[in-house]
């Protein structure tokens, strides 16, 4: 049998035309078909490329020179764009980036679903889309002896230290984190070292709630003692008056996760607070809380209206988080029921609805492929279901008991077109019609996709 070998080889330097994007939004060019995946490279761009890995079926490259260039091509602002990683779209404009986005889930929707008729509307997009962050966990390192903050760049632990400022983070977050390393430097506070295991500050983590303004400072370290800490304090005050709240996390262990397990508050309150629309929350150091809270109302909205749901309604919210659209839905529905794994998220869902005065959420702790059987078999009888699942979608007994309990209509909000296509098969075989897909920006910038679903149950 013939032995199929790559039209290219390792490091070769070659011309190519760039005919697509792939889904995390590099160009694909082909030589003989064959195709060469190659970040930052634009449809329509003609480029200097080198070769990089060759693998079977598929290469990839690396930009040298572009020869041609695409109208879509825009300076990225951020200095540090091509080093950090944080952001894969800049060199992009918004516009290609939301019609990418779309593309991408109207792919998914024809190979994986077989759905290429169900209509896929164009990305709703910010009118600004940048600094919608509202919290940021920045590193801490030394470097001649001075505190620096950063990134890592990509792909390692490298602090990149001349980022001025993140782009896509609400400005106060980007001062705060510059006012607390001015201060821990000029106190002597030394940056932990991963290598050798010693030092003190590990990460600094801001939120700020972007309709109240209020800002909530979280100094990560590996020792339980935060020196210098009523100095510290004294002048974070002084220098910002927003910030409601001042919290120490000690993380003691040698590890990647950010937070450790201990968290105390040094000064102010314990939380923050933040609204969507006209539902308040109650943001700690530790609660999850979505990151573009803009966005977060236009997804929403669009779920609610999909959801349609009447005074009478009985309603389920799987993988509801702290509550979140639970409590939008709750304010039209008779009742609703959230289901989420993570027992904080829970007491915080708990908390912000008794925040916001709604009596007809009642939210339980489990996973929604246990707890769904159970409700099944209790006789629960939704008119609605809402599901919001992690990027791995929906467990097949979860999808199950959702088919069984035969609710009139069923939303899914997903972060992962793959796993959502996956999920809109096995629903359309159990009964169920897709009616359209609204994808939404929630990360400009980005290659995040998320998107909003739209099922009716078959001939009623
Ligand atoms: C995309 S988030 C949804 C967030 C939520 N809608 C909110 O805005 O707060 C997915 C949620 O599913 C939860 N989760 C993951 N696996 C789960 C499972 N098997 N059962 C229930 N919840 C789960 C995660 O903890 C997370 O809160």
């Amino acid at each position: 049998m013939a032995k199929h070998t790559a039209p290219v080889k390792k490091n070769q330097t070659i011309t190519l035309t760039f005919e697509d994007l792939t889904h995390e939004g590099n160009g694909v060019g082909k030589v003989d078909g064959y195709p060469l995946f190659v970040p930052y490279g634009l449809p329509g761009e003609e480029a200097t490329v080198k070769v990089v890995k060759v693998n079977k079926n598929f290469g990839f490259g690396k930009l040298l020179n572009i020869k041609k260039k695409s109208e879509d091509r825009v300076e990225p602002p951020c200095n540090v764009f091509y080093q950090c990683g944080g952001c894969q779209l800049q060199h992009m404009s918004y516009d290609l980036q939301l019609h990418m986005k779309q593309n991408q889930v109207k792919n998914v929707m024809k190979k994986i679903a077989h759905l290429e008729h169900v209509p896929v509307h164009p990305t709703i997009g910010m009118k600004d889309p940048w600094r919608y962050r509202n919290k940021v966990q920045i590193p801490v390192g030394e470097r001649d002896g001075e505190l620096i903050t950063g990134f890592y760049r990509m792909r390692s632990h490298d602090i990149i230290d001349d980022m001025e400022t993140c782009v896509v983070q609400d400005e106060v977050n980007d001062r705060s984190i510059h006012a607390v390393r001015r201060i821990a430097n000029r106190l002597g506070i030394t940056a932990y070292d991963e290598r050798s295991d010693r030092g003190v500050l590990r990460h600094i983590m801001v939120r700020t709630g972007r309709e109240t303004d209020e800002t909530m400072i979280v100094l990560v370290t590996r020792t339980k003692k935060l020196p210098h800490q009523d100095e510290l304090i004294r002048e974070l005050t002084e220098t910002f008056p927003h910030v409601k709240s001042i919290v120490h996390n000690i993380n003691d262990r040698k590890t990647n996760v950010i937070l450790g397990r201990k968290t105390k508050v040094i000064w102010g309150e314990e939380y923050i607070y933040d609204t969507i629309g006209d539902v308040k929350f109650a943001i700690s150091a530790q609660s999850f809380y979505q990151i573009n809270p803009y966005q977060t109302k236009v997804l929403y909205d669009k779920a609610l209206e999909y959801a349609d749901i009447g005074k009478e309604d009985v309603v389920i919210d799987a993988y509801c988080g702290i509550g979140t659209i639970s409590l939008f839905l709750a304010q039209k529905a008779r009742k609703v029921y959230g289901i989420e794994v993570v027992p904080e998220a829970i007491s915080d869902a708990k908390n912000n609805a008794k925040i916001n005065g709604i009596e007809n959420a009642e939210f339980f702790v489990g996973e929604a492929e246990k707890v769904m059987p159970e409700w099944k078999e209790q006789g629960l009888d939704p008119d609605v279901i809402v599901i919001d699942p992690p990027r791995k979608g929906c467990d097949p007994d979860f999808l199950k008991a959702m088919i069984e309990m035969d609710p009139k209509r069923i939303v899914y909000v997903s972060c992962n077109p793959s796993t959502l296509a996956r999920d809109l098969k096995i629903l359309e075989d159990g009964g169920y019609e897709t009616k359209e897909v609204q994808p939404v920006d929630m990360f400009p910038q980005t290659n995040h996709i998320e998107g909003v679903c739209w099922l009716k149950k078959k001939f009623v």
